[in-house]
């Protein structure tokens, strides 16, 4: 950590101990004066927080308040009787509310209070800690929430209500708050009538579903304003300013998973509150030049696509419909024909079996749009250049169970690495993975290994690639001969377990795309992938040793400025 002077320096009193407690632009710390004494002779540890010394990033900060008469005597009323007298003589104090890590990339909101005889002290304290609070800008203000009362467990409102509203309030953020009355209801409003130049940010109380209607009302809200028709699968589109935030009450929660590391509604309110920014990419998805809909995780042809058009009919269900539907339609054991053309993403750009993680801070996606733009201007002139000979796009045709494009890794609690577990967040590219007809038992060995260590792409019958744009044709729409029918769906290994279908038409030949869970009207697109057109309030999954401070007592190093 960088040495830095020290803004405030105090004797002040927690938990009845004298700490001396400092505060630099980046550190608070504190440290226990009787226990450094007997230690003298001892060594000083390197942790963040160790039983004697404890430090706070600033920017990790959620608030400081001055600490109320009733807190206090509630304090004192639980302790013994030299507690009482301890806080007689030290009748001032304040309460800093900082993030803590816990287990498996969650958060809490944690509290110290520090007391003094000095009610001037106090509020010195809290005047230079909110100095410095509000030099962070990136911080939110004012945001606008809708909560989804049907997501999930239909528990959003209560999630909303009891977690995070609290959270926001103690962090000064002003809410304003929508509870969603239909479908499509936060897409609308944000579409036409929300006053967004009032907000520094959307919150999306909900699941998987709910955050891509935000995701279409924002995007929709910013092309509209800037003249970019999005019906051309070519125009360059415009960045939203305004992050998203996410707080999981849905079925899945893959987003919020996969860019924080864990789904629970407090960690995400904190990632909030310290105003954190995650760059992301988004694939807009087109049919015949006719803009369809974004996706920023899972597009799905055949096995998703099939599991999510039978669990719409048992949302009653609850998320519990998924599994229903996915062993179900692991028993239909379907696969479809057609045809997948692709534009590799560059050799630079990593591949997904590589086994490089996206990771906060990562490396790969630090490219800022424009760069990575140059880069796919390269491509698209290597594409040009090729037209009529061998492109820069290559086209495999088969029979496939699965066609899955993940832009992210889709880490979620049912696969908690993902389906592509090295996809980037904000590359500009998206993993496109083909699991080709197989038996029952391979795919199903291809499934399990979504949920343990082993490699799931490490089977014959799967491919996977890293590509900038990509094309889908089903079968049924090359061939039109009479000569050549085509069976529906077909089956593989065992005879039908579902209804069979004896004759073929449009609806029974093919597959549905899942869309961020949401189903597309046409089997035949064209996808593109957006790179970093939204940002979320998020940070990416932290490595497990960015939960440490350096060294919190490098603050104790410099001497101090203020006292
Ligand atoms: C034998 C064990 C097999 C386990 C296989 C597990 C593989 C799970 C991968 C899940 C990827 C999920 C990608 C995200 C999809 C969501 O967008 C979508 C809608 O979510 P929500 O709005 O919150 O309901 N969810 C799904 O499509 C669920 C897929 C479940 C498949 C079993
Ligand atoms: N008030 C509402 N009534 C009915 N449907 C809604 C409402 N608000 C949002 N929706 C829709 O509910 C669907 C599922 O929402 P989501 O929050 O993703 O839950 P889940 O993860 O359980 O699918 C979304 O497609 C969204 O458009
Ligand atoms: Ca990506």
């Amino acid at each position: 950590m960088e040495e830095q002077a020290r803004l405030l320096s105090s004797m002040l009193f927690n938990k009845h101990r004298q700490v001396e407690v400092a505060l630099n632009r980046s550190v608070l710390a504190w440290k226990e004066m009787e226990r450094r004494r007997k230690r003298s002779s001892g060594v000083i540890s390197n942790s963040a927080e160790t039983a004697h010394s404890h430090a706070v990033q600033v920017c990790e900060i959620v608030a400081v308040l001055d600490t109320k008469e009733d807190q206090d005597n509630a304090e004192t009323r639980r302790s013994q009787k030299k507690a009482k007298q301890h806080s007689q003589l030290y009748p001032h104090a304040f309460t800093v509310s900082y993030v803590r890590r816990t287990r498996r990339h969650q958060w809490r909101c944690s509290d110290v209070t520090f007391h003094s005889a000095s009610e001037g002290l106090c509020e010195r304290w809290i005047q230079v800690i909110n100095e410095q609070l509000s030099l962070i800008a990136s911080r939110p203000k004012s945001l606008l929430v809708y909560i989804n009362p049907f997501g999930g467990k239909q528990r959003g409102r209560r999630i909303y209500e009891q977690k995070v509203a609290p959270l926001f309030g103690r962090a000064g953020i002003s809410a304003d708050v929508i509870v969603t009355e239909r479908a499509n209801h936060a897409r609308d409003h944000l579409k036409t009538e929300a006053n967004l130049d009032k907000y520094d940010g959307v919150v999306c109380v909900g699941g998987d579903g709910m955050f891509s209607e935000i995701l279409h009302g924002l995007v929709t809200r910013f092309q509209t304003d800037n003249g970019v028709d999005q019906n051309q699968p070519d125009a360059e589109m415009v960045p939203c300013s305004l992050r998203i935030g996410i707080i999981p009450a849905g079925s899945t929660d893959c987003i919020c998973f996969a860019t924080v590391g864990t789904n629970d509604p407090v960690t995400s309110a904190l990632h909030i509150i310290v105003g954190d920014s995650q760059p992301m990419d988004v694939c807009s998805v087109h049919h015949d030049d006719i803009f369809l809909r974004y996706s920023v995780s899972l597009l799905g042809y055949g096995f998703y696509g099939d599991v999510l058009t039978d669990s719409e009919r048992k949302r009653w269900l609850g998320p519990a419909r998924y599994d229903l539907s996915g062993v179900k339609t692991f028993l239909s054991h379907n696969y479809y024909e057609g045809t997948i053309s692709f534009l590799p993403a560059e050799n630079n750009m990593g591949d997904p079996r590589d086994k490089l993680q996206c990771r906060s801070g990562c490396g790969i996606c630090q490219h800022e749009p424009s760069s990575t733009g140059t880069q796919w201007e390269m491509s698209e002139e290597k594409e040009k250049s090729d037209k009529g000979g061998s492109s820069g796009w290559s086209a495999i045709r088969g029979k496939f169970i699965a066609i899955n494009a993940a832009s992210m890794s889709c880490a979620c609690p049912r696969s908690p690495k993902g389906l592509s577990p090295s996809a980037h967040l904000a590359d500009g590219t998206t993993d496109l993975i083909l699991v080709r007809k197989c038996s029952r038992l391979d795919f199903l060995r291809h499934l399990v290994r979504h949920t343990n260590k082993e490699d799931q792409f490490d089977h014959s019958f799967v491919e996977v690639h890293r590509v900038r744009k990509f094309r889908f044709q089903p079968r049924h729409h090359e061939l039109v001969s009479l000569e050549d029918p085509i069976e529906s769906p077909k089956k593989t290994g065992f005879s039908p377990i579902c209804s069979a279908q004896t004759t073929c038409n449009y609806s029974t030949c093919h597959s549905s795309w899942s869309c961020d869970g949401e189903i597309l009207p046409n089997a035949a697109i064209q996808v593109s992938v957006q790179c970093q057109l939204i940002r979320l309030f998020a940070r990416g999954i932290e490595e497990q040793q960015q939960c440490l401070l350096e060294d919190p007592c490098t603050l104790w190093a410099v001497e101090p400025s203020t006292h």
